[in-house]
């Protein structure tokens, strides 16, 4: 075994078919949707897809790839030394890491809590030699460049809802989201093992910087996961939960995952999550009938974190439907028992298909799906 790849443990080998081609999505341009232009074409990226490309951000090239770069010489080193040394630093499933599941994505990674610069020293590590120091000061000026164009997206998204001007402030806390700057290393069975499984995002919004010709991340569509190609100087950006919520619905948090990277390669990206204040109370704005009921982004996080604590993955959303559309009960639906074996995790693929019936139930009820 390569001493540093971290430790994997063996999981049950998945079925991954290959992902459809040429999913279109929209770019949109930064300035514009500030200006106006844009704004019509936001709307129904968000509405329609929940992901969109974004170009004229103003993230400097030399920003991007030195952020990249710079991640890619400090991690993938022994993963156990930087366990030890560097506390923002894990391997695995990171939402998982204080709840001792069982570790299956294929991933190494940092994280940065986005605070402001007197507290931050004691994250990804203290010292540690010029790369340390030197990526921690990228990262702050990178999650900088992220909370504006977060502020910028969201105030448009918030004028269209007709969010008022203390939710507009609140449900977004943009200088307090948090960076992760993954590496997918080098999988031996890359064909039956994820690099991230299948997931949405809690955040409000989340940007995604890949490499430039390097791709393994997918979406979600019609029931079928789709390769998102690689486009090189564009920033990518995926709705989270919050989003659907503050829109009551009418805005989508898009799932997606990530593949494993094949034997010799390795993938680099960097994420960043915006979310709301712990306890602004997230309602839809008047005139649009939600199907969640009020609740808090500490309410949802604690509800997350049990979900994963008793199940091993999160529900979501649909745990703060409102009494009137959790009253109709989806019908659970059974994989033939062949189906599951094949399938390896039955529970897993249980739960999935059942998120899935979930997520259309959803769409019909807020109007988004005729069916
Ligand atoms: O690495 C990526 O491209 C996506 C990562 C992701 O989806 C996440 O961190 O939530
Ligand atoms: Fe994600």
């Amino acid at each position: 075994m390569d001493p540093s790849c971290p430790p994997f443990p063996q999981a049950p080998p998945l079925q991954l078919q290959p992902g459809l081609p040429g999913l279109e999505l929209p770019t949109l341009d930064l300035e514009r949707v500030v200006g106006g232009e844009d704004r019509a074409a936001l709307v129904a990226a968000c509405r329609d897809l929940g992901v969109f490309r974004v170009v004229n951000h103003g993230v400097p090239g030399e920003l991007r790839g030195r952020l990249l770069e710079l991640g890619q010489q400090l991690l993938g080193r022994d993963p156990f030394e930087l366990k030890k040394a560097r506390p923002g630093y894990f391997w695995g499933t990171a939402a998982l890491q204080s709840l001792r599941v069982k570790e299956v994505n294929w991933l190494e990674g940092l994280h940065l809590d986005l605070v402001p610069a007197s507290s931050s020293s004691s994250q990804v590590g203290d010292g540690g030699g010029e790369g340390w120091i030197r990526i921690r000061a990228l990262m702050a000026d990178y999650g900088d460049h992220m909370a504006y164009i977060a502020r910028k997206l969201f105030d448009a998204l918030a004028a269209e809802l007709g969010l008022d001007t203390q939710q507009t402030a609140s449900y977004l806390t943009e200088r307090h989201g948090f960076l992760r700057l993954y590496r997918y290393p080098p999988c031996p069975s890359s064909a039956s093992c994820l690099g991230m499984e299948p997931h949405t995002d809690s955040s409000v919004l989340s940007i995604i910087l890949g490499q430039d010709h390097v791709g393994g991340l997918q979406m979600l569509r019609d029931g079928a996961w789709h390769d998102v190609a690689p486009a090189p100087g564009e920033l990518l950006v995926s709705l989270g939960d919050m989003m659907t919520a503050i829109s009551g619905g009418l805005y989508q948090s898009v799932r997606h995952r990530v593949l494993a990277s094949r034997p010799s390669t390795e993938r680099l990206s960097c994420c960043y999550f915006a979310f709301p204040q712990e306890d602004a109370v997230i309602e839809a704005p008047s005139g649009i009938s939600s199907v969640y009921r009020p609740f808090s982004y500490r309410e949802f996080r604690e509800q997350v974190q049990a979900d994963i604590k008793a199940t091993g993955s999160k529900v979501g959303l649909s745990r703060f439907f409102t009494a009137a559309s959790s009253t109709y009960v989806p019908p659970r639906i059974m994989m033939p028992a062949a189906t599951r074996r094949a399938h390896g995790h039955t529970g897993h693929y249980w739960r999935r298909a059942n998120s899935f019936i979930e997520r259309t139930l959803l769409e019909c009820r807020s109007g988004i799906r005729q069916s």
